[in-house]
């Protein structure tokens, strides 16, 4: 994975040229570290071996193995404010060895003991897909503030769901904890027992990353960096979701979209980074005692100035992919089939949906974030009629506003849609937070007028399907259905179309005998109710979508006269 990867490899500034400011995607490769930690260690650690074994052979990292779905679970402690140092979420034992601290080792287990770092250290090493990739131990870390009413997900279920983003990131969680606090740490997020019972987790389990629920602020990031030492990083939700967008975008190969795409994860990336930027400086020349003062300064500046450059090559590139976005979908306009954009939850079966209703090929797997950019494909119902059906990005609880841009092209097709469908996950535990998550996050969008129909998908999985059934036929605009079976999809499809059908006005209009292309898009993308031979014409009585009967207005005069 390049969460962390790039700051071993790519540190900043030796990255950035002044003389070549043009920005180049670099395939497979984060183009911007995570994190701004440039201490490469020197000694024969296994940090080391790894930096000097990736530069040498210019090894990616991606995730993991991903056949056994479930993760490790973390072993999770609660603890209050006063805290007492102590290993936690050590998994695979790997903190027993710990217990042996003080003892003073035999000179043969030492040599035993390196050689098994050695060779774990090895099997870290996976091949997958014909590279050799390496996995990052993390910790993860979060905090429940008490009485806050604000976050979905209970602190359990959050830090299982950033464990699972650490997968997709292709980051091997050996432990977590939390803390419950009134109100985070300025200087630290976490309380200072809580630092030191994680610094001694990180030298147990041979920790690189520390991973934090929530958004840190940038001293909270430096401080706590200095705090754990060494060559450890420490990165919040928003950079692992950066850098799984970042990993995934850079492979996917729809060149047009991946490079709208992976421009608005560049730019996120580095304003998101800028004011750490400023800060690292102002801690280096504070180490240095002022000597470097003039230095630092000056290097700010250069660096700053660089990176706007580089934010404004982003910015026209980015400008010129969202014109030729617009012209494709006022192409897309021009033939007025009706879009139905499906939105929802990461992980709840919107591309399996897709795949089941229009026999595309988008990628649908068992993690977050499988799809990342707007898939859409024709759906041809059986009575005829059509539609367009996109499929989007999953939307995540604590999606912090530095990823909207990220989102954009989803969100435009969002807002262009006709309607939108929900597809939740019904069987999984935490669908009615999933729910709240995915309404937050549209109800900031300019979308309330766009007719909505829920699906509630993975029927197959739940304990009692009749049940859910009947549940679903109670409520308004509800749609079970089995994505993956086929179970459902044609109560989905007629659903889909009774909605599209309030997003259609009524048309009466008279259509000439020479325009027989119009009377069969009209059949294609409305829904007709009469149709009746005159003289003059064909007397049509229909639904159609409001784009399309703009066109027809001098034929509906004809009508009325
Ligand atoms: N049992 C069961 N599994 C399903 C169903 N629909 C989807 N899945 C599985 O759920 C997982 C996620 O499906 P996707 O279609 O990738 O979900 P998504 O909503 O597109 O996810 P993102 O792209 O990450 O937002 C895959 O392993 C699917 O096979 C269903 O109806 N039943
Ligand atoms: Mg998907």
């Amino acid at each position: 994975m390049s969460l962390c990867f790039c700051s071993l490899t790519r540190p900043l500034f030796p990255q950035i040229h002044e003389s070549n400011v043009q920005w180049i995607p670099i395939p497979n490769r984060s183009i911007f570290p995570l994190n701004l930690n440039t201490h490469i260690s020197t000694s024969t650690t296994t940090s080391s071996r790894f930096v000097s074994r990736v530069l040498q052979q210019g090894l990616e990292v991606v995730s993991p193995n991903t056949d056994d779905a479930s993760l490790p679970s973390p072993v999770i402690e609660t603890k209050e404010e006063k805290e007492e140092v102590e290993v936690h979420g050590a998994l695979n034992g790997v903190a027993g060895a710990q217990q042996s601290g003080g003892k003073t080792q035999s000179s043969s287990n030492r040599v035993k003991k390196k050689r098994d770092d050695e060779d774990s250290f090895d099997n870290r090493f996976k091949l997958r897909n014909g590279k050799e990739v390496f996995e990052e131990k993390a910790y993860i870390v979060g905090v429940e503030r008490k009485g806050d009413t604000e976050d979905l997900f209970d602190i359990e279920e959050s830090l299982k769901e950033l464990a699972q983003l650490a997968d997709t990131a292709g980051v091997l969680v050996v432990g977590s904890t939390y803390q419950k606090l009134n109100s985070p740490n300025p200087r630290t997020y976490i309380g200072s027992g809580k630092v030191s019972e994680i610094k001694t987790a990180i030298q147990a389990l041979g920790v690189e990353t520390v991973i934090f629920d929530d958004e840190l602020s940038p001293g909270q990031l430096r401080n706590l960096e200095k705090a754990f030492g060494g060559d450890v990083r420490v990165c919040d939700r928003t950079a692992l979701i950066l850098d799984i967008f970042n990993q995934r975008a850079a492979t996917h190969e729809a060149a047009l979209q991946a490079n709208f795409y992976y421009v608005q994860v560049a730019l996120a990336q580095m304003e998101y980074q800028l004011p750490r930027l400023t800060k690292m400086w102002a801690h280096l020349e504070r180490q240095a005692g002022g000597q470097v003062k003039g230095m630092g300064e000056k290097q700010i500046e250069v660096d700053k100035r660089i990176l706007r450059t580089q934010i404004g090559v982003l910015k026209k590139e980015l400008e010129s992919v969202r014109k030729h976005r617009k012209q494709y979908r006022n192409r897309r306009v021009s033939v007025p089939v009706p879009v139905v954009s499906l939105v929802g939850y990461t992980n709840a079966g919107k591309s399996t949906l897709l795949n089941q209703l229009t026999g595309a090929n988008v990628l649908a797997e068992d993690r977050l974030f499988a799809t990342l950019d707007p898939t859409t494909r024709r759906v041809q119902m059986k009575n005829g009629n059509e539609f367009l059906l996109t499929d989007t990005v999953g939307f995540i609880q604590k999606l912090p506003t530095t990823l909207v841009a990220a989102f954009r092209a989803t969100l435009e097709e969002i807002a262009e849609s006709s309607v939108l469908v929900h597809v939740v996950d019904i069987s999984h535990p935490l669908a009615e937070q999933q729910i709240d998550a995915v309404e937050r996050v549209l109800s900031e969008l300019d979308v309330a007028s766009i007719p909505k129909l829920t699906v509630w998908n993975k029927v197959d999985r739940v304990s009692d399907p009749q049940k859910i059934k009947l549940e679903a036929e109670k409520r308004e605009d509800v749609v079970c259905v089995s994505a993956l079976s086929g179970d459902g999809l044609d109560e989905f499809c007629s659903a889909v179309q009774k909605k599209l059908k309030d997003s259609m006005v009524w048309v009466e209009a008279l259509v000439p005998f020479d325009k027989g292309e119009l009377l069969s898009t009209i059949h294609q993308v409305g829904m007709v109710e009469k149709t009746e031979y005159t003289e003059n014409g064909t007397l049509v009585k229909a639904h159609v979508p409001l784009r399309f009967a703009r066109l027809l207005t001098p034929m509906r005069q004809m009508c009325i006269s």
